[in-house]
């Protein structure tokens, strides 16, 4: 692992877009041997999806044979609700740049089979040959995609009930109403991240702090125990 410290968030999105940047060029891409990308939502790559996008304009990067997989998205929200997964990596990113949109893979959380959605969508990351770098954020729980405490580290694409924790956090993106949050998702597992060729995690903000302390400097057991439990309590709750 490699742990690279920037002073600001804008530093942390130009060296993160600039890393992608070279990967994608350095692989030389093309329609038989694309570039496979694996992306996130959340604020953490807000700022990287901009400098992808001026890069883009600039002429330094094409997407035109780069294959995307999103992490997660929520079961039941319409596609085109503004908060879905799909609608954010359209505004984005997809809409500013060269990618072809049959390259683009979001879980399809309304499906009617929501088991076989999560089958088909890991078998289709394998066919494809894998993701070359997965990019992602962290929870403040220390979670990835919607792998929430508790997840087994050899977990793949599947569904997911959302973590108390997870849903206050993300209640500011539906007018600040728990209620208004999905409570289950689609998400990719542990092992589909970490069977990835490379990972880079965005980590910002003093909240993430303790989640970062525990990524790197201490082997998650105790803390994990705590939240897993406070997960699994969390799950009995009602709002
Ligand atoms: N499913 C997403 C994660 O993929 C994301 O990493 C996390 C942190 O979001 P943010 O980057 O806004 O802090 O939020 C959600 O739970």
């Amino acid at each position: 692992m490699k742990l690279i410290i920037q002073e600001t968030p804008t530093e942390v999105a130009d060296y993160v877009a600039k890393y992608v940047i070279d990967k994608i060029n350095a692989a030389k891409p093309t329609a038989e041997k694309p570039y496979i990308l694996g992306l996130p939502t959340g604020s953490s790559p807000v700022q990287v999806y901009q400098r992808l996008i001026e890069h883009h304009k600039a002429g330094t990067v094409s997407f035109k044979n780069v294959i995307t997989f999103n992490m997660d998205e929520y079961v039941g929200l319409p596609e085109d609700h503004p908060q879905s997964y799909h609608s954010f990596m359209k505004h984005n990113l997809f809409d500013h740049i060269d990618i072809n949109l049959a390259n683009v893979n979001i879980l399809n959380g309304n499906a009617t089979d929501l088991q076989k959605e999560c089958e088909e969508y890991e078998a289709k990351i394998k066919s494809v040959g894998g993701v070359d770098l997965f990019l992602g954020g962290i929870g403040t729980d220390g979670h990835i995609a919607f792998n929430e405490p508790g997840s087994s580290l050899s977990s793949t694409t599947r569904i997911k009930t959302l973590a108390d924790d997870t849903i206050i956090a993300n209640a500011r993106f539906f007018d600040g109403d728990v209620k208004k949050v999905p409570r289950m998702a689609l998400t990719v597992g542990v092992a589909t991240v970490m069977a990835a060729k490379e990972v880079v995690i965005i980590i910002t903000g003093a909240h993430k702090a303790f989640a970062l302390y525990k990524a790197v400097e201490e082997e998650a057991t105790g803390e994990l125990r705590v939240k897993t439990v406070k997960y699994f309590k969390g799950l009995k709750s009602t709002w």
